[in-house]
């Protein structure tokens, strides 16, 4: 026979009082947050009912803690709404009961800003306190006070009180394990930690403890610089001024208050752990919200206060919950539109502060689709242009201490020729020589030599596939070489072919190329080592994956000038040489090889690729080809 039955599920409260009290909240401290909450909660009521005329108002709202050391007892008190007898059935003596929505939809308040919703926070005292006492006076009219004990037993008892004015007093009566809350110094931390921007004035010992007046659920009009400073300050000690910042004040779709600010980062930056406080109603909830915002985020400092980010799920579910999602993409395009109207008000500052903000915005670029698409056009690149004063050229240049910085697309505005082709240097020093080949030329080149930069460069390379990115190092195009035809001597070779024949015996690598080019202008050099950008690519991966640095690949190009005085001395040097393989050289052949093989060695020191192991090498090479040339004049 079928069994059909509907029915309810019973709960022993003998089993899961000891639930609630132990494993709701892991932490023990965080009881005096949820019993100052509820204080916070019953003034907001009072002054809501007293404004309707159901009540009087109370002359200050305040909330005071209060010790005694001989009872080992710990009471919150305040002036708020209070409970009558029937509240305290309703309300304490059933658990998972709130009065907050009952009341809200009493006095027809849409946006409460009430702390609690879940009626367990009261219960959380069960986890220090032996013993839990209630002595409250109602605020509606002739209401008799009553007090109510639980010893953490499903048993309580409700009896009259004498209490005279209006308000609650919630005694704890302390668990012996529990003692240390007895210490005034370790609840006025955990004030400090969990209530210092709750609304109402909490004191302890006859000390204001809490700060309260959380500037960001302030107007923006009413706070100046300094207020936005001294709350970095105050939050993060000793860590100097905030770079910038950004208030954020929504309630569609979510209701979320906070500030973030662009920390002066020395040294490396922290991606890992996340500083930004998260808040619920004004009250702490935690240090660090990895899941809420996009990690590219995570150096940044401040406060996000949002009733609307869910506290009772773990943490690996924040991160899928679409709401969350949402609210990490709001924040990020809220600092996306800062940012944009600083570059266009306020164009040198941007440009100032650009080295320490770049960081977050190339990460949060790279990571995500829709921030790039928000700051694509703000980022900004330093560059060899110079800008001239009262010139058309200098549209998108701003000068920073001794750089000059561009975006992309002032860079493509100032190209003449068709090829769209965007020069960049990764290494200031060790590409100095090509670097200057193409500066000399007129040529602007993007220095792109930061960590991320090493990977932000395939993005850009993706972003933008219409325009060619060239290193300084791996090609020569048209505008720096001198292509006019050469006549051949009298055994048919031309200069170059010569030179090259010279310089490969010289050198004996087939691993090298030697190209010869007359190379336009006086400060070309008399030779330069090229890295084809596929094979740099390569050797770069290699290294990587090999994690070392990437050296000079084993196969590269070596360019000698031929318009360059050394390479044309080299070649008089050889005219009159006949050098026949396996034969000694004769003294002329024997300085030509050796210069030939100084100049390949000068092109590998000038971008580092000269070991450590023959620089000596080299050095003594220098001095006796310097002696040999001198023997000519001396
Ligand atoms: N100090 C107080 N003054 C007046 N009423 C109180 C006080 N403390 C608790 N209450 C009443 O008891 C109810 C239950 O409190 P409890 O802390 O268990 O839950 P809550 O604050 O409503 O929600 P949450 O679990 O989210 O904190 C409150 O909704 C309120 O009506």
């Amino acid at each position: 026979m079928p069994v059909k039955e509907e029915g309810t599920i019973l709960i022993h409260t003998e089993n899961i009082f000891p639930i609630i009290k132990k494993a709701v909240y892991s932490d023990h401290e965080i009881f005096i947050r949820e019993l100052i909450s509820n204080s916070v909660d019953a003034i907001k009521k009072r002054k809501m009912a007293a404004f309707a005329g159901d009540c009087v108002a109370a002359d200050d709202e305040k909330i005071k803690i209060s010790i005694d050391r001989e009872h080992k007892t710990l009471t919150i008190s305040d002036n708020g709404i209070g409970m009558t007898s029937d509240e305290i059935k309703k309300y304490i003596n059933q658990v998972a009961f709130s009065s907050a929505e009952e009341f809200l939809e009493k006095y027809k308040q849409p946006d409460d800003g009430f702390i609690g919703h879940f009626g367990l926070g009261f219960y959380s005292s069960f986890m220090v306190a032996e013993e839990v006492e209630i002595i409250t006076k109602s605020a509606k009219n002739d209401s008799q006070a009553i007090q109510w004990k639980c010893n953490g037993s499903p048993q309580y008892t409700l009896d009259e009180s004498d209490k005279e004015e209006i308000g609650t007093d919630i005694i704890l009566h302390l668990m012996e394990e529990e003692i240390e809350y007895i210490e005034p110094s370790r609840i006025k931390t955990l004030i400090k930690k969990y209530c210092d921007f709750m609304p109402i004035e909490i004191s302890l010992e006859e000390e204001v403890i809490n700060k309260m007046n959380p500037p960001w659920r302030e107007s923006k009009q009413n706070l100046k610089d300094e207020d936005y400073i001294e709350l970095y300050k105050y939050l993060y000690p000793f860590q100097g001024d905030p770079l910038l910042w950004v208030h954020l004040n929504t309630d569609y779709p979510y209701n979320l208050q906070g500030i973030l600010y662009f920390p002066k980062i020395s040294g490396r930056a922290d991606w890992e752990s996340g500083e930004i406080k998260l808040f619920c109603n004004q009250v702490f909830v935690s240090d660090s919200i990895k899941e809420i915002v996009p990690r590219y985020l995570l150096p940044l400092r401040g406060v996000i206060d949002s009733p609307d980010i869910p506290l009772n799920v773990s943490r690996s579910a924040l991160q899928s919950d679409r709401r969350v999602k949402s609210i990490g993409n709001f924040i990020a395009k809220k600092l996306a539109d800062k940012l944009k109207t600083l570059k266009k008000d306020e164009t040198q500052f941007y440009a100032d502060i650009w080295d320490s903000i770049a960081p977050f915005i190339k990460i949060g670029a790279m990571e995500d689709e829709k921030f790039a698409e928000q700051v694509k056009d703000i980022i900004l690149y330093s560059t060899t242009k110079v800008p001239v004063e009262d010139n058309e050229e200098n549209n998108g240049l701003v000068k920073s201490g001794s750089k000059t910085f561009t975006t992309l697309e002032g860079y493509k505005n100032r190209l003449t020729d068709e090829n769209k082709k965007i020069l960049y240097s990764t290494d200031e020093v060790s590409q100095s020589t090509a670097l200057n080949m193409w500066t000399s030329q007129g040529k602007e080149v993007l220095k792109l030599d930061t960590v991320i930069d090493t990977q932000f460069i395939p993005w850009l390379e993706e972003k933008n596939k219409e325009i060619n990115f060239v290193r300084v190092d791996s090609e020569l195009d048209e505008s720096i070489k001198d292509d006019s035809p050469e006549i051949a001597d009298k055994d048919g070779n031309t200069k170059s072919e010569t030179l090259k024949k010279i310089i490969s015996s010289a050198l004996n690598n087939e691993k090298v190329t030697v190209q010869i080019q007359n190379l336009k202008g006086d400060n070309s050099p008399p030779s330069l080592i090229l890295l084809p950008e596929q094979m740099r690519r390569i050797n770069d991966i290699t290294a990587l994956m090999e994690q070392k640095l990437p050296g000079l690949p084993e196969y590269h190009n070596l360019i000698v000038n031929s318009n360059h005085p050394l390479i044309q001395g080299l070649l008089k040097l050889n005219s009159n040489q006949i050098v026949i393989e396996g034969s000694s050289k004769s003294e002329e052949g024997q300085l030509a090889s050796d210069i030939a093989i100084h100049v390949y060695e000068m092109a590998k020191l000038s971008i580092g690729g000269l070991e450590n192991k023959d620089i000596a090498a080299f050095q003594n090479r220098n001095a006796e080809l310097l002696g040999k040339l001198m023997k000519n004049f001396v």
